[in-house]
Protein backbone atom coordinates (compact mmCIF):
# COMPACT_ATOMS: atom_id res chain seq x y z
CA UNK A 1 0.00 0.00 0.00
CA UNK A 2 2.77 2.54 0.57
CA UNK A 3 4.89 1.33 -1.87
CA UNK A 4 1.81 1.75 -4.43
CA UNK A 5 1.11 5.33 -3.21
CA UNK A 6 4.70 6.52 -3.14
CA UNK A 7 5.43 4.81 -6.97
CA UNK A 8 2.22 6.59 -7.72
CA UNK A 9 2.86 10.33 -6.55
CA UNK A 10 6.37 10.23 -7.26
CA UNK A 11 6.05 8.76 -10.93
CA UNK A 12 6.11 12.54 -12.11
CA UNK A 13 9.19 13.99 -10.41
CA UNK A 14 11.06 10.18 -11.81
CA UNK A 15 13.45 13.31 -13.77
CA UNK A 16 14.60 15.07 -10.11
CA UNK A 17 14.55 11.56 -8.70
CA UNK A 18 17.50 10.39 -10.95
CA UNK A 19 19.11 13.65 -10.93
CA UNK A 20 19.15 12.83 -6.66
CA UNK A 21 20.45 9.46 -7.01
CA UNK A 22 23.00 10.81 -9.55
CA UNK A 23 24.06 13.68 -7.20
CA UNK A 24 23.83 11.54 -4.09
CA UNK A 25 26.08 8.78 -5.66
CA UNK A 26 28.26 11.66 -6.23
CA UNK A 27 28.01 12.87 -2.99
CA UNK A 28 28.93 9.78 -1.43
CA UNK A 29 31.88 8.48 -3.60
CA UNK A 30 33.46 11.84 -2.81
CA UNK A 31 32.65 11.09 1.19
CA UNK A 32 34.04 7.44 0.80
CA UNK A 33 37.07 9.53 -1.00
CA UNK A 34 38.07 11.59 1.78
CA UNK A 35 39.21 9.41 4.69
CA UNK A 36 41.54 7.73 2.09
CA UNK A 37 42.81 11.04 1.03
CA UNK A 38 43.52 12.22 4.31
CA UNK A 39 45.55 8.17 4.77
CA UNK A 40 47.44 9.48 1.75
CA UNK A 41 48.62 13.05 3.27
CA UNK A 42 49.55 11.07 6.46
CA UNK A 43 51.66 8.34 5.22
CA UNK A 44 53.03 10.15 2.14
CA UNK A 45 53.24 13.75 3.28
CA UNK A 46 53.49 14.45 6.92
CA UNK A 47 55.35 10.58 7.47
CA UNK A 48 57.99 11.92 4.83
CA UNK A 49 57.79 15.98 5.23
CA UNK A 50 56.89 16.23 1.93
CA UNK A 51 54.72 19.74 1.95
CA UNK A 52 54.67 19.68 -1.74
CA UNK A 53 52.62 16.48 -1.54
CA UNK A 54 50.67 17.55 1.40
CA UNK A 55 49.83 20.58 -0.77
CA UNK A 56 48.83 19.12 -3.78
CA UNK A 57 46.98 16.37 -2.07
CA UNK A 58 45.15 18.95 0.10
CA UNK A 59 43.53 20.65 -2.54
CA UNK A 60 42.56 17.92 -3.80
CA UNK A 61 40.46 17.27 -0.43
CA UNK A 62 39.59 20.48 -0.60
CA UNK A 63 38.18 20.30 -3.89
CA UNK A 64 36.22 16.80 -3.48
CA UNK A 65 34.64 18.23 -0.15
CA UNK A 66 33.21 21.25 -2.52
CA UNK A 67 31.98 18.26 -4.69
CA UNK A 68 30.61 16.44 -1.69
CA UNK A 69 28.88 19.68 -0.30
CA UNK A 70 27.30 20.70 -3.40
CA UNK A 71 26.13 17.36 -4.53
CA UNK A 72 24.81 16.84 -1.12
CA UNK A 73 23.05 20.03 -0.69
CA UNK A 74 21.65 19.91 -4.05
CA UNK A 75 20.28 16.07 -3.32
CA UNK A 76 18.41 17.25 -0.37
CA UNK A 77 16.68 20.13 -2.01
CA UNK A 78 15.55 18.19 -5.00
CA UNK A 79 14.71 15.73 -2.06
CA UNK A 80 12.63 18.25 0.05
CA UNK A 81 11.14 19.59 -3.25
CA UNK A 82 9.72 15.90 -4.25
CA UNK A 83 8.53 15.21 -1.11
CA UNK A 84 6.73 17.97 -0.57
CA UNK A 85 5.11 18.21 -4.45
CA UNK A 86 4.20 14.42 -3.05
CA UNK A 87 2.83 15.81 0.28
CA UNK A 88 0.80 18.41 -2.03
CA UNK A 89 -0.01 16.33 -4.54
CA UNK A 90 -2.31 13.25 -2.25
CA UNK A 91 -3.63 16.34 -0.21
CA UNK A 92 -4.94 17.45 -3.52
CA UNK A 93 -6.43 13.83 -4.53
CA UNK A 94 -7.86 13.32 -1.15
CA UNK A 95 -9.51 16.66 -1.25
CA UNK A 96 -10.64 15.81 -4.80
CA UNK A 97 -12.31 12.15 -3.93
CA UNK A 98 -13.83 13.51 -0.23
CA UNK A 99 -15.23 16.27 -2.48
CA UNK A 100 -17.00 13.58 -4.95
CA UNK A 101 -18.39 11.49 -1.77
CA UNK A 102 -22.17 11.58 -1.28
CA UNK A 103 -23.68 12.20 2.43
CA UNK A 104 -23.68 8.30 2.71
CA UNK A 105 -19.54 7.85 2.69
CA UNK A 106 -19.36 11.27 4.35
CA UNK A 107 -20.95 10.09 7.59
CA UNK A 108 -19.34 6.43 7.74
CA UNK A 109 -15.79 8.15 7.69
CA UNK A 110 -17.15 11.07 9.75
CA UNK A 111 -15.13 14.75 9.38
CA UNK A 112 -12.11 14.20 11.97
CA UNK A 113 -10.55 11.14 10.30
CA UNK A 114 -10.84 13.04 7.07
CA UNK A 115 -9.25 15.87 7.91
CA UNK A 116 -6.56 14.09 10.22
CA UNK A 117 -5.49 11.44 6.99
CA UNK A 118 -5.28 14.62 4.71
CA UNK A 119 -3.06 16.43 7.27
CA UNK A 120 -1.34 14.55 9.95
CA UNK A 121 -1.50 11.20 7.56
CA UNK A 122 0.09 12.62 4.54
CA UNK A 123 2.47 14.25 6.65
CA UNK A 124 3.94 10.97 7.53
CA UNK A 125 4.15 9.70 4.20
CA UNK A 126 5.97 13.07 3.34
CA UNK A 127 8.33 13.06 5.83
CA UNK A 128 9.30 9.27 5.18
CA UNK A 129 9.55 9.93 1.23
CA UNK A 130 12.08 12.95 2.21
CA UNK A 131 14.38 10.91 4.68
CA UNK A 132 13.88 7.89 2.00
CA UNK A 133 15.27 10.28 -0.60
CA UNK A 134 17.87 11.39 1.87
CA UNK A 135 19.01 8.38 3.25
CA UNK A 136 18.22 5.25 1.42
CA UNK A 137 20.49 5.89 -1.81
CA UNK A 138 23.50 7.20 0.44
CA UNK A 139 23.23 5.08 3.52
CA UNK A 140 23.33 1.23 1.10
CA UNK A 141 26.21 2.82 -0.80
CA UNK A 142 27.96 4.32 1.75
CA UNK A 143 27.78 1.21 3.68
CA UNK A 144 28.86 -1.57 1.07
CA UNK A 145 31.82 1.35 -0.07
CA UNK A 146 32.68 1.88 3.25
CA UNK A 147 33.33 -2.07 3.49
CA UNK A 148 35.40 -2.28 0.31
CA UNK A 149 37.62 0.92 0.96
CA UNK A 150 38.35 -0.15 4.89
CA UNK A 151 38.99 -3.93 3.08
CA UNK A 152 41.72 -1.62 0.66
CA UNK A 153 43.26 -0.02 3.82
CA UNK A 154 43.68 -2.90 5.62
CA UNK A 155 42.37 -6.44 5.32
CA UNK A 156 43.76 -7.55 8.64
CA UNK A 157 41.51 -5.33 10.86
CA UNK A 158 38.02 -6.18 9.00
CA UNK A 159 36.82 -8.66 11.73
CA UNK A 160 36.48 -5.44 13.50
CA UNK A 161 33.48 -4.66 11.15
CA UNK A 162 31.83 -8.10 10.64
CA UNK A 163 31.87 -7.38 14.84
CA UNK A 164 30.60 -3.59 15.35
CA UNK A 165 27.82 -3.86 12.04
CA UNK A 166 25.67 -6.38 13.59
CA UNK A 167 26.33 -5.52 17.07
CA UNK A 168 25.06 -1.96 16.21
CA UNK A 169 22.38 -3.06 14.07
CA UNK A 170 20.79 -5.66 16.56
CA UNK A 171 21.10 -3.41 19.44
CA UNK A 172 19.07 -0.55 17.60
CA UNK A 173 16.64 -2.99 16.58
CA UNK A 174 16.01 -4.27 19.40
CA UNK A 175 15.54 -1.26 21.03
CA UNK A 176 13.45 0.01 17.84
CA UNK A 177 11.42 -2.67 18.56
CA UNK A 178 10.24 -2.37 21.53
CA UNK A 179 8.88 1.35 20.52
CA UNK A 180 7.04 0.31 17.33
CA UNK A 181 4.39 -0.69 19.31
CA UNK A 182 4.07 2.83 21.67
CA UNK A 183 4.24 4.79 18.59
CA UNK A 184 0.87 2.56 17.70
CA UNK A 185 -0.56 3.39 21.09
CA UNK A 186 0.49 7.34 21.00
CA UNK A 187 -0.96 7.75 17.45
CA UNK A 188 -4.54 6.59 19.41
CA UNK A 189 -3.72 8.52 21.86
CA UNK A 190 -3.42 11.73 20.02
CA UNK A 191 -6.90 10.50 18.19
CA UNK A 192 -8.37 10.84 21.86
CA UNK A 193 -7.05 13.77 23.09
CA UNK A 194 -8.37 15.53 19.88
CA UNK A 195 -11.85 14.06 19.90
CA UNK A 196 -12.17 14.85 23.73
CA UNK A 197 -10.98 18.52 22.52
CA UNK A 198 -13.38 18.45 19.61
CA UNK A 199 -16.56 17.65 21.63
CA UNK A 200 -15.73 19.73 24.45
CA UNK A 201 -15.25 22.87 21.55
CA UNK A 202 -18.68 22.10 19.69
CA UNK A 203 -20.42 21.60 22.91
CA UNK A 204 -19.20 24.01 25.21
CA UNK A 205 -22.99 25.44 25.73
CA UNK A 206 -23.96 21.58 26.53
CA UNK A 207 -20.98 21.20 28.86
CA UNK A 208 -21.83 24.23 30.56
CA UNK A 209 -25.63 24.28 31.17
CA UNK A 210 -25.43 20.80 32.11
CA UNK A 211 -22.26 21.74 34.54
CA UNK A 212 -20.57 19.01 33.00
CA UNK A 213 -17.22 20.75 33.25
CA UNK A 214 -15.69 18.70 36.36
CA UNK A 215 -16.23 15.09 34.02
CA UNK A 216 -14.72 17.14 30.75
CA UNK A 217 -11.85 17.69 32.68
CA UNK A 218 -11.32 14.62 33.90
CA UNK A 219 -12.40 12.73 30.59
CA UNK A 220 -9.74 15.01 28.79
CA UNK A 221 -6.81 14.23 32.02
CA UNK A 222 -7.41 10.40 31.52
CA UNK A 223 -6.90 10.85 27.80
CA UNK A 224 -4.04 13.51 28.21
CA UNK A 225 -2.19 11.03 31.18
CA UNK A 226 -2.25 8.48 28.84
CA UNK A 227 -0.50 10.15 25.70
CA UNK A 228 1.78 11.91 28.27
CA UNK A 229 2.80 7.68 29.48
CA UNK A 230 3.33 6.69 26.11
CA UNK A 231 5.49 10.02 25.11
CA UNK A 232 7.50 9.61 28.20
CA UNK A 233 7.86 5.81 27.36
CA UNK A 234 9.47 6.03 24.08
CA UNK A 235 11.51 9.66 25.24
CA UNK A 236 12.71 6.88 27.53
CA UNK A 237 13.70 4.00 25.08
CA UNK A 238 14.95 7.32 22.56
CA UNK A 239 17.35 8.24 25.09
CA UNK A 240 18.69 4.92 25.38
CA UNK A 241 19.37 4.66 21.63
CA UNK A 242 22.49 7.65 22.09
CA UNK A 243 24.15 5.94 24.64
CA UNK A 244 23.83 2.89 22.88
CA UNK A 245 25.05 4.22 19.64
CA UNK A 246 28.36 6.60 21.12
CA UNK A 247 29.27 3.16 23.53
CA UNK A 248 29.69 0.96 20.32
CA UNK A 249 31.27 3.67 18.32
CA UNK A 250 33.73 4.43 21.05
CA UNK A 251 34.24 1.19 21.85
CA UNK A 252 34.95 0.10 18.19
CA UNK A 253 37.19 3.22 18.10
CA UNK A 254 39.69 2.03 21.02
CA UNK A 255 39.58 -1.56 19.46
CA UNK A 256 40.60 0.15 16.24
CA UNK A 257 43.18 2.00 17.76
CA UNK A 258 44.62 -1.13 20.01
CA UNK A 259 44.57 -3.44 16.89
CA UNK A 260 45.72 -1.40 14.58
CA UNK A 261 48.52 0.09 16.92
CA UNK A 262 49.56 -3.53 17.00
CA UNK A 263 49.48 -4.17 13.36
CA UNK A 264 51.54 -0.77 12.85
CA UNK A 265 54.06 -1.52 15.42
CA UNK A 266 54.56 -4.74 13.43
CA UNK A 267 54.79 -2.84 10.57
CA UNK A 268 52.01 -4.20 8.92
CA UNK A 269 49.91 -1.09 8.43
CA UNK A 270 50.92 2.30 8.36
CA UNK A 271 48.89 5.26 10.84
CA UNK A 272 47.28 6.97 7.75
CA UNK A 273 45.96 3.84 6.75
CA UNK A 274 44.98 3.05 10.36
CA UNK A 275 42.67 6.73 10.59
CA UNK A 276 41.32 5.87 7.10
CA UNK A 277 40.26 2.47 8.17
CA UNK A 278 38.72 4.23 11.30
CA UNK A 279 37.42 7.03 9.26
CA UNK A 280 35.68 4.13 7.21
CA UNK A 281 34.01 1.89 10.17
CA UNK A 282 32.47 5.12 11.30
CA UNK A 283 30.87 5.93 8.26
CA UNK A 284 29.90 2.15 8.06
CA UNK A 285 28.67 2.39 11.59
CA UNK A 286 26.77 6.02 10.70
CA UNK A 287 24.79 4.57 7.62
CA UNK A 288 23.80 1.16 9.56
CA UNK A 289 22.31 4.08 11.95
CA UNK A 290 20.61 5.30 9.75
CA UNK A 291 18.97 2.63 7.69
CA UNK A 292 17.72 1.31 11.23
CA UNK A 293 15.77 4.79 11.87
CA UNK A 294 14.48 4.52 8.37
CA UNK A 295 13.45 0.89 9.10
CA UNK A 296 11.58 2.35 12.38
CA UNK A 297 9.83 4.84 10.05
CA UNK A 298 8.39 2.40 7.86
CA UNK A 299 5.30 0.52 9.59
CA UNK A 300 4.08 4.51 10.99
CA UNK A 301 3.57 5.26 7.42
CA UNK A 302 2.13 1.96 6.27
CA UNK A 303 -0.60 2.67 9.37
CA UNK A 304 -0.71 6.03 7.37
CA UNK A 305 -0.51 4.44 4.03
CA UNK A 306 -3.62 2.63 4.75
CA UNK A 307 -5.57 5.16 5.92
CA UNK A 308 -5.05 7.17 2.85
CA UNK A 309 -6.24 4.55 0.45
CA UNK A 310 -8.74 3.29 2.32
CA UNK A 311 -10.40 7.01 1.30
CA UNK A 312 -8.68 6.80 -2.19
CA UNK A 313 -10.29 3.34 -3.41
CA UNK A 314 -13.99 4.28 -1.77
CA UNK A 315 -16.41 4.98 -4.80
CA UNK A 316 -19.30 7.80 -4.37
CA UNK A 317 -22.10 5.64 -3.59
CA UNK A 318 -23.85 8.87 -5.89
CA UNK A 319 -22.61 7.89 -9.54
CA UNK A 320 -21.56 10.02 -12.03
CA UNK A 321 -24.00 8.53 -15.45
CA UNK A 322 -21.38 7.99 -18.37
CA UNK A 323 -23.73 9.10 -21.21
CA UNK A 324 -25.65 12.29 -18.86
CA UNK A 325 -29.04 13.19 -20.43
CA UNK A 326 -29.56 17.07 -20.76
CA UNK A 327 -32.12 18.41 -18.74
CA UNK A 328 -34.46 20.39 -20.82
CA UNK A 329 -34.07 24.07 -20.38
CA UNK A 330 -36.44 26.61 -18.28
CA UNK A 331 -38.80 25.24 -15.68
CA UNK A 332 -38.72 21.87 -14.11
CA UNK A 333 -40.98 20.07 -12.54
CA UNK A 334 -40.05 17.38 -9.61
CA UNK A 335 -41.89 13.82 -9.38
CA UNK A 336 -40.95 11.14 -7.08
CA UNK A 337 -42.36 7.54 -8.49
CA UNK A 338 -43.08 4.90 -5.82
CA UNK A 339 -39.21 6.56 -4.00
CA UNK A 340 -38.23 4.02 -1.39
CA UNK A 341 -35.06 5.06 0.89
CA UNK A 342 -33.23 3.14 3.64
CA UNK A 343 -30.29 4.46 5.38
CA UNK A 344 -26.68 1.92 5.07
CA UNK A 345 -26.64 -0.83 7.16
CA UNK A 346 -30.95 -0.01 8.46
CA UNK A 347 -32.70 -2.72 8.29
CA UNK A 348 -36.60 -0.55 7.50
CA UNK A 349 -36.50 1.85 4.74
CA UNK A 350 -37.10 5.31 5.93
CA UNK A 351 -39.43 6.04 3.30
CA UNK A 352 -41.47 3.20 1.73
CA UNK A 353 -44.03 4.40 -1.62
CA UNK A 354 -43.58 7.84 -1.90
CA UNK A 355 -45.41 9.70 -4.75
CA UNK A 356 -46.18 12.99 -5.89
CA UNK A 357 -45.42 15.90 -8.27
CA UNK A 358 -44.81 19.61 -7.95
CA UNK A 359 -44.79 21.55 -10.71
CA UNK A 360 -43.36 25.41 -11.58
CA UNK A 361 -45.53 27.92 -10.44
CA UNK A 362 -46.75 25.78 -7.55
CA UNK A 363 -45.48 25.62 -3.66
CA UNK A 364 -45.52 21.94 -2.27
CA UNK A 365 -45.49 21.96 1.18
CA UNK A 366 -44.49 18.41 3.07
CA UNK A 367 -45.69 18.21 6.79
CA UNK A 368 -45.33 16.18 9.21
CA UNK A 369 -44.02 14.82 12.95
CA UNK A 370 -40.13 14.69 13.49
CA UNK A 371 -38.45 11.80 11.95
CA UNK A 372 -41.12 11.62 10.05
CA UNK A 373 -38.41 11.44 6.56
CA UNK A 374 -38.85 14.63 5.70
CA UNK A 375 -35.80 16.09 4.87
CA UNK A 376 -34.42 12.54 3.76
CA UNK A 377 -37.08 12.80 1.22
CA UNK A 378 -35.49 16.62 0.26
CA UNK A 379 -31.82 15.19 0.41
CA UNK A 380 -33.03 12.88 -2.15
CA UNK A 381 -33.77 15.35 -5.23
CA UNK A 382 -30.01 16.72 -5.50
CA UNK A 383 -28.74 13.08 -5.17
CA UNK A 384 -27.22 14.17 -1.69
CA UNK A 385 -28.22 10.25 -1.49
CA UNK A 386 -29.78 7.56 -4.08
CA UNK A 387 -33.09 6.29 -3.97
CA UNK A 388 -33.05 2.57 -2.87
CA UNK A 389 -36.28 2.13 -4.58
CA UNK A 390 -38.34 4.03 -7.33
CA UNK A 391 -36.86 6.96 -8.91
CA UNK A 392 -36.87 11.09 -8.77
CA UNK A 393 -37.79 12.63 -11.67
CA UNK A 394 -36.49 16.24 -12.28
CA UNK A 395 -37.86 17.97 -15.38
CA UNK A 396 -38.90 14.83 -16.50
CA UNK A 397 -35.62 13.21 -16.28
CA UNK A 398 -34.56 10.78 -13.85
CA UNK A 399 -31.78 12.45 -11.78
CA UNK A 400 -29.54 9.34 -11.67
CA UNK A 401 -29.32 10.02 -15.66
CA UNK A 402 -28.25 13.58 -15.52
CA UNK A 403 -25.19 14.78 -14.92
CA UNK A 404 -24.84 16.27 -11.03
CA UNK A 405 -23.73 19.85 -12.11
CA UNK A 406 -26.79 19.50 -14.51
CA UNK A 407 -28.44 18.74 -11.22
CA UNK A 408 -27.36 20.63 -8.78
CA UNK A 409 -27.39 24.20 -10.93
CA UNK A 410 -30.59 23.87 -11.35
CA UNK A 411 -31.83 23.11 -7.53
CA UNK A 412 -31.65 25.57 -4.60
CA UNK A 413 -31.29 24.37 -1.64
CA UNK A 414 -31.96 25.71 1.99
CA UNK A 415 -31.14 23.29 4.28
CA UNK A 416 -32.34 22.31 7.92
CA UNK A 417 -29.10 23.63 9.24
CA UNK A 418 -27.21 26.11 6.73
CA UNK A 419 -23.62 25.99 6.96
CA UNK A 420 -21.88 29.44 6.19
CA UNK A 421 -18.51 29.99 5.12
CA UNK A 422 -15.98 31.92 6.53
CA UNK A 423 -15.91 35.23 4.55
CA UNK A 424 -18.29 37.85 4.29
CA UNK A 425 -21.64 38.40 3.76
CA UNK A 426 -21.34 38.89 0.49
CA UNK A 427 -18.66 36.19 -0.45
CA UNK A 428 -21.16 33.97 1.25
CA UNK A 429 -24.02 34.84 -1.48
CA UNK A 430 -22.14 34.64 -3.86
CA UNK A 431 -22.10 31.19 -3.33
CA UNK A 432 -25.62 31.18 -5.53
CA UNK A 433 -23.92 33.43 -7.99
CA UNK A 434 -20.38 34.72 -8.65
CA UNK A 435 -21.25 37.86 -10.89
CA UNK A 436 -24.28 38.78 -8.81
CA UNK A 437 -23.94 42.13 -8.51
CA UNK A 438 -24.64 44.23 -5.15
CA UNK A 439 -27.98 45.59 -5.93
CA UNK A 440 -29.09 41.79 -6.64
CA UNK A 441 -27.68 40.74 -3.11
CA UNK A 442 -29.20 43.62 -1.11
CA UNK A 443 -32.73 42.60 -3.72
CA UNK A 444 -32.48 38.75 -2.17
CA UNK A 445 -31.26 40.11 1.42
CA UNK A 446 -34.46 41.79 1.22
CA UNK A 447 -36.78 39.27 -0.20
CA UNK A 448 -34.66 36.78 2.49
CA UNK A 449 -35.75 39.59 5.74
CA UNK A 450 -32.35 39.98 5.86
CA UNK A 451 -31.48 43.32 5.01
CA UNK A 452 -32.31 45.33 8.08
CA UNK A 453 -30.06 43.45 10.06
CA UNK A 454 -27.23 43.16 7.53
CA UNK A 455 -27.34 46.97 6.81
CA UNK A 456 -26.54 46.80 10.75
CA UNK A 457 -23.64 44.69 10.88
CA UNK A 458 -20.66 46.43 10.81
CA UNK A 459 -19.47 46.79 7.05
CA UNK A 460 -22.76 46.00 5.50
CA UNK A 461 -22.28 43.37 2.59
CA UNK A 462 -18.40 43.03 3.60
CA UNK A 463 -19.77 41.98 7.27
CA UNK A 464 -17.59 39.38 8.62
CA UNK A 465 -18.92 35.86 8.96
CA UNK A 466 -17.31 33.35 11.26
CA UNK A 467 -16.47 29.47 10.21
CA UNK A 468 -19.79 27.92 10.09
CA UNK A 469 -21.64 31.42 10.51
CA UNK A 470 -21.65 30.92 14.28
CA UNK A 471 -21.53 35.05 14.30
CA UNK A 472 -25.12 35.27 13.41
CA UNK A 473 -28.17 33.66 15.31
CA UNK A 474 -29.91 30.97 14.25
CA UNK A 475 -32.76 32.60 13.05
CA UNK A 476 -30.23 35.21 10.59
CA UNK A 477 -28.11 32.37 9.35
CA UNK A 478 -31.86 30.58 7.73
CA UNK A 479 -32.30 34.09 6.44
CA UNK A 480 -29.01 34.61 4.65
CA UNK A 481 -29.16 31.05 3.50
CA UNK A 482 -32.19 31.66 1.86
CA UNK A 483 -30.83 34.84 0.61
CA UNK A 484 -28.18 32.51 -0.72
CA UNK A 485 -30.74 30.38 -2.45
CA UNK A 486 -32.31 33.52 -4.12
CA UNK A 487 -29.19 34.84 -6.03
CA UNK A 488 -28.72 31.62 -7.29
CA UNK A 489 -32.46 31.99 -8.69
CA UNK A 490 -32.62 28.26 -9.70
CA UNK A 491 -35.79 26.44 -10.83
CA UNK A 492 -36.37 24.68 -8.41
CA UNK A 493 -36.21 25.78 -4.51
CA UNK A 494 -36.23 23.52 -1.45
CA UNK A 495 -36.80 24.38 1.42
CA UNK A 496 -35.90 22.16 4.26
CA UNK A 497 -37.71 23.38 8.07
CA UNK A 498 -36.08 27.17 6.77
CA UNK A 499 -38.73 29.15 8.42
CA UNK A 500 -38.88 27.91 12.14
CA UNK A 501 -36.46 29.98 13.60
CA UNK A 502 -38.46 32.62 12.35
CA UNK A 503 -41.46 34.10 14.44
CA UNK A 504 -44.89 33.88 13.13
CA UNK A 505 -44.90 37.62 11.59
CA UNK A 506 -41.50 37.21 10.08
CA UNK A 507 -42.48 34.22 8.64
CA UNK A 508 -45.61 35.53 6.89
CA UNK A 509 -43.37 38.09 5.44
CA UNK A 510 -40.63 36.15 4.26
CA UNK A 511 -43.51 33.75 2.56
CA UNK A 512 -45.16 37.46 0.71
CA UNK A 513 -42.06 38.53 -0.27
CA UNK A 514 -40.63 35.06 -1.89
CA UNK A 515 -44.36 34.11 -3.61
CA UNK A 516 -43.40 36.93 -6.86
CA UNK A 517 -39.49 35.82 -7.15
CA UNK A 518 -40.68 32.22 -7.07
CA UNK A 519 -43.42 32.70 -9.08
CA UNK A 520 -42.52 30.53 -12.21
CA UNK A 521 -40.14 28.09 -9.98
CA UNK A 522 -40.76 24.76 -8.45
CA UNK A 523 -41.21 25.48 -4.31
CA UNK A 524 -41.00 22.44 -1.96
CA UNK A 525 -41.17 23.21 1.64
CA UNK A 526 -40.83 21.18 4.56
CA UNK A 527 -42.62 22.52 7.23
CA UNK A 528 -43.33 21.81 11.28
CA UNK A 529 -45.63 24.82 11.76
CA UNK A 530 -49.06 24.49 9.84
CA UNK A 531 -49.27 28.15 9.30
CA UNK A 532 -46.38 28.38 7.20
CA UNK A 533 -47.55 26.15 4.72
CA UNK A 534 -51.76 26.39 4.81
CA UNK A 535 -51.42 28.49 1.46
CA UNK A 536 -49.03 25.89 -0.25
CA UNK A 537 -50.66 24.96 -3.73
CA UNK A 538 -50.55 21.11 -2.52
CA UNK A 539 -49.81 19.33 0.80
CA UNK A 540 -47.85 16.08 1.32
CA UNK A 541 -48.84 14.29 4.37
CA UNK A 542 -46.11 12.28 5.80
CA UNK A 543 -45.96 9.58 8.58
CA UNK A 544 -43.65 7.34 9.42
CA UNK A 545 -41.89 7.40 6.10
CA UNK A 546 -44.89 7.23 4.56
CA UNK A 547 -47.46 9.37 2.48
CA UNK A 548 -50.98 9.22 4.16
CA UNK A 549 -52.49 12.09 2.31
CA UNK A 550 -52.12 14.59 -0.22
CA UNK A 551 -54.29 17.93 -0.99
CA UNK A 552 -54.73 21.49 -0.34
CA UNK A 553 -55.27 22.76 3.08
CA UNK A 554 -59.15 22.47 3.07
CA UNK A 555 -59.22 18.97 1.53
CA UNK A 556 -57.10 17.67 4.17
CA UNK A 557 -59.07 18.91 6.70
CA UNK A 558 -62.16 16.65 5.45
CA UNK A 559 -59.69 13.53 4.43
CA UNK A 560 -56.81 13.09 6.05
CA UNK A 561 -56.81 12.42 10.22
CA UNK A 562 -52.90 12.23 10.28
CA UNK A 563 -53.29 16.42 9.45
CA UNK A 564 -56.10 16.93 11.33
CA UNK A 565 -53.91 15.96 14.55
CA UNK A 566 -51.07 17.87 13.76
CA UNK A 567 -53.76 20.83 13.16
CA UNK A 568 -55.54 20.11 16.47
CA UNK A 569 -52.32 20.08 18.27
CA UNK A 570 -50.76 23.11 17.06
CA UNK A 571 -53.74 24.79 17.62
CA UNK A 572 -54.25 23.76 21.57
CA UNK A 573 -50.46 24.85 21.63
CA UNK A 574 -51.37 28.64 20.09
CA UNK A 575 -54.45 28.39 22.46
CA UNK A 576 -51.86 27.56 25.87
CA UNK A 577 -49.56 30.11 24.86
CA UNK A 578 -51.90 32.80 24.26
N1 LIG B 1 -27.58 9.71 8.44
C1 LIG B 1 -28.53 8.91 8.92
N2 LIG B 1 -28.27 7.60 9.12
C2 LIG B 1 -29.22 6.76 9.59
N3 LIG B 1 -30.47 7.12 9.89
C3 LIG B 1 -30.81 8.40 9.72
C4 LIG B 1 -29.86 9.36 9.23
N4 LIG B 1 -30.48 10.56 9.15
C5 LIG B 1 -31.75 10.37 9.57
N5 LIG B 1 -31.95 9.08 9.90
C6 LIG B 1 -33.22 8.48 10.37
O1 LIG B 1 -34.19 8.67 9.36
C7 LIG B 1 -35.44 9.02 9.91
C8 LIG B 1 -35.97 10.27 9.23
O2 LIG B 1 -35.11 11.37 9.51
P1 LIG B 1 -35.35 12.80 8.87
O3 LIG B 1 -34.25 13.69 9.33
O4 LIG B 1 -35.57 12.65 7.44
O5 LIG B 1 -36.72 13.23 9.57
P2 LIG B 1 -37.47 14.60 9.53
O6 LIG B 1 -38.87 14.30 9.23
O7 LIG B 1 -36.78 15.57 8.65
O8 LIG B 1 -37.31 15.06 11.04
P3 LIG B 1 -37.21 16.54 11.64
O9 LIG B 1 -38.50 17.20 11.40
O10 LIG B 1 -36.96 16.27 13.09
O11 LIG B 1 -36.07 17.18 10.97
C9 LIG B 1 -35.22 9.19 11.40
O12 LIG B 1 -35.77 8.06 12.04
C10 LIG B 1 -33.73 9.21 11.59
O13 LIG B 1 -33.37 8.54 12.75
Amino acid sequence: MLLRIIREQLRPYRGSIALLIALQLAGTIASLYLPSLNGRIIDQGVARGDTGYIMSAGGWMLAVSLIQIAATVAATYLGARAAASLGRDLRGRIFERVGDFSAQELSRFGAPTLISRNTNDVTQIQTLVFMGLAMMVSAPIMMVGGIVMALREDVGLSWLVAVAVPLLAVSVALVVRRMLPQFHVMQESVDWVNRILREQITGIRVVRAFVREDHERERFAEANTQYTGTALAVGRLQALVFPIVMLIFNVSTVAVLWFGAHRVEDGQMQIGALTAFMAYLMQILMSVMMATFMSMMIPRASVSAGRIAEVLDTESSVHAPVAPVRLPEGAASVELRGVEFAYPGADVPVLQGISFAASPGRTTAIIGSTGAGKSTLLSLIPRLYDVTGGSVLLAGVDVRDAALEDVWSRIGLVPQKPYLFTGTVASNLRYGDEDATDDELWEALRIAQAEDFVRVMPGGLEAHIAQGGTNVSGGQRQRLAIARALVAKPDVYLFDDSFSALDLSTDARLRAALAPVTRDATVIVVAQRVSTIVDADHIVVLEDGAVVGQGTHDQLLETCPTYVEIVESQKSAEEASA
